[in-house]
């Protein structure tokens, strides 16, 4: 890869509990390159929010980060003030959250909030501002801009409010954008029509995006790479293509697998995978997927995997699939 806009390394994030600390996040690495879409995918409690919210320093008690390194373009976000992070985060680092309503303030008209985030970061005069935020509530399909404008955020519906949020994300233009499960809350129609507006936008704007969803159809249509979580940790990470096409640890192949697929004979097929994703107060030593694992053998439940170089991704599994080549 080209010299990384985003770098982690080696992030650890732990639950403070009855005075103990539970590894929440394990030690976990990935780059993401300019311009790059990278897919971060997993079940519910994989650890995906808790690295995205650690990245724009976001973590709040009890969960705190215990180690690693976090860099954009170089510069050391683990190592800043909170208020330098004040400053990232919005011009340096979008986000977009789940329920817009944790994005904006209830009280503020769309307008203002707007303008207010592009003045603090683009130092632009009061006339550039007001056609700027018109032509981001345009560009993000929304009708009747002005009207949308003087708004308060209660008055729009959930779908044209995510617009906003989307368009809060980038009109400072930042690097990239941590985006979690931004479609999730809304309705499956919208939520395609979000997509499309996240893709559209991603084009125009060339910003990264980190985007954290539980959802493989999302990943598959948006993302260049993709990394998933198990129970706390990366397990594989590849170019989306590679890991559809030829998952090499079996976690992602039943992940794959569980996805609604057509059975060729007009119906859909789902195999899900056995058992469930141990919660981080009782992770079986070894690999935390063997007692769930097809091919798990007895170095699985002594040995946590490392994370190696399998073809063109990364895996972290003792007996990984071997490659499945194209047709
Ligand atoms: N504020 C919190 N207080 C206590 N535990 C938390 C908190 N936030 C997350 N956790 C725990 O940290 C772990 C990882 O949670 P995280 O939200 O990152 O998972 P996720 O993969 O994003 O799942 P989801 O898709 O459900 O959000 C889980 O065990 C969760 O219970």
């Amino acid at each position: 890869m080209e010299q990384p806009l985003l770098s982690v390394r080696h992030l650890s994030i732990g639950l403070s509990r009855q005075g103990t600390q539970l590894p929440v996040l394990n030690d976990v690495s990935f780059d993401v390159a300019p311009g790059e879409v990278l897919g971060v995918v997993g079940e519910s409690g994989a650890g995906k929010s808790v690295a995205g919210a650690a990245i724009i320093d976001l973590l709040v008690p009890p969960l705190r980060r215990t180690a690693g390194e976090i860099a954009l373009r170089g510069d050391r976000l683990d190592l800043m003030s909170p208020r330098q992070m004040h400053r990232v985060r919005g011009k340096r680092v979008g986000f977009i959250f789940q329920d817009p309503m944790t994005s904006l303030n209830p009280v503020l008209s769309i307008g203002k909030q707007l303008k207010d985030t592009m003045r603090t970061h683009l130092r632009l005069g009061s006339s550039e501002l007001h056609g700027r935020a018109l032509d981001w509530v345009t560009r993000v399909g929304l009708p009747n801009p002005e009207r949308i404008l003087k708004a308060a955020p209660h008055e729009l519906s959930g779908g044209q409010r995510q617009r906003i949020v989307i368009a809060l994300a980038l009109c400072a233009e930042p690097e990239i954008v941590i985006a979690d499960e931004p479609t999730t809350a809304l309705d499956v129609s919208v939520q395609a029509q979000m997509l499309d507006l996240m893709r559209l936008l991603h084009k125009e704007t060339g910003t990264a995006m980190v985007l954290i969803t539980h959802d493989l159809g999302v990943v598959a249509k948006m993302a260049d790479r993709v990394a998933v979580f198990y129970a706390g940790r990366l397990i594989e990470i590849a170019s989306t293509r590679a890991l559809f096409q030829s998952p090499r640890h079996p976690y992602t192949a039943g992940l794959i697998g569980a996805t609604p697929a057509p059975d060729g004979q007009g119906g859909m097929q789902v195999v899900a995978i056995p058992g469930a994703m141990p919660g981080v107060d009782a992770l079986p030593p070894g690999c935390a997927f063997h007692p769930r694992c097809p091919r798990a053998q007895a170095d699985c439940r002594t040995v946590v995997p490392p994370l190696v170089v399998l073809g063109t991704g990364e895996a972290a599994c003792l007996h990984p699939l071997p490659e499945r080549t194209a047709a």
